[in-house]
């Protein structure tokens, strides 16, 4: 069955080999196996760690879990009870219907509306789906944001991002193109050096040491290369992109990652992380990614 709904997930297949695994907590994509053209073998390409909670304790550790309506600690007036990443990666989802289920695709989406939980720490009125689609060689999971309100309230202000941990040796892996963009460091020490933007210079940048830089009006675009694999990373109303790898000196301090986790993966996550989207109500913004095996 294309479509598999189990108590806690629904599994995608495609009829040429592919696979998703998407939990209704958090709406996270937990698995996602795939092979290119190259080398039609369906093989997982994300990373998940070995000690993340499927339960609902806690966001799961890997995957693509979606961040809304912060990114890192809230900044904004209205998410000031929200903890780091928002509330989406953290809530419950509905299946809301089968998109789309023949060989173009297998498509689903799961939907999000206020609890009383999310409205004691968020007060706005919103109507989150996600729409996972998994096609031959690529998986696009797309965010909408619909603010609700009914009447000229001020806009719906937030920002969206989903948080791919891509499987890749850590070590040999390359991103580009990212050169001369301006980018925030949040590795620096102090909050005056983190939020002092830098130029990248690189051609291809590495993972090499802690990284957790936040590239903004990026090109949408991008390849994640190492020596077995390529991996391209496409953005639609994200313009902003993470590069996240905590290596040894920040993952071992990370108490549900696995033991050398951070040697397993890298994070190249499309988001609208500097400032804010405003939303008018009644209106829907959609933000998207799709992320294609090129061998
Ligand atoms: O531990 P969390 O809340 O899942 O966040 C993981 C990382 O997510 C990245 O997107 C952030 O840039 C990092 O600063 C953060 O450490």
């Amino acid at each position: 069955m294309p479509v598999d709904v189990q108590p806690d997930r629904v599994v995608l297949k495609h009829p040429k080999g592919a696979s998703a695994e998407i939990l209704f907590y958090g709406a996270t994509v937990i698995s996602w196996k795939s092979g290119s053209s190259a080398n039609p073998e369906a093989a997982e390409r994300l990373f998940v760690s070995s000690k993340a909670a499927f339960d609902g304790s806690k966001p799961v550790r890997g995957g693509i879990p979606v961040v809304f309506p912060c990114f890192g600690a809230p900044t904004h007036p209205e998410h000031s009870k929200l903890s780091q990443h928002g509330f989406a990666r953290s809530e419950k989802w509905i299946l809301e219907n089968i998109v789309m289920d023949n060989e173009a695709g297998v498509s689903v989406r799961f939907a999000l509306e206020p609890t009383a939980t999310i409205q004691a720490k968020f007060e706005r009125p919103f109507h989150l789906s996600y729409v996972v689609t998994l096609a031959e060689h690529q998986l696009s999971t797309a965010l909408h944001v619909k603010n609700t309100a009914l009447s000229s309230t001020s806009p719906l202000e937030f920002q969206a991002l989903l948080h791919n941990y891509i499987r890749a040796p850590s070590n040999e892996v390359l991103v580009s193109p990212l050169q001369a963009l301006s980018y925030y460091d949040k590795t620096e020490a102090t909050e005056e050096l983190r939020s002092t933007p830098k130029v990248e210079t690189r051609a291809s940048v590495d993972v090499k040491t802690f990284t957790d830089s936040v590239y903004e009006n990026a090109r949408g675009k991008y390849e994640i290369a190492w020596p077995s694999g390529t991996l391209e990373v496409r953005a639609h109303n994200f313009k902003d992109v993470v590069v996240w790898n905590p290596q040894k000196e920040a993952g071992s301090k990370i108490g549900d990652m696995e033991d050398g986790g951070w040697e397993r993966y890298i994070c190249v996550e499309p988001g609208y992380v500097r400032g804010f989207v405003k939303l008018d109500a009644g209106q829907t913004w959609i933000g998207q990614q799709a992320l294609t095996v090129l061998n």
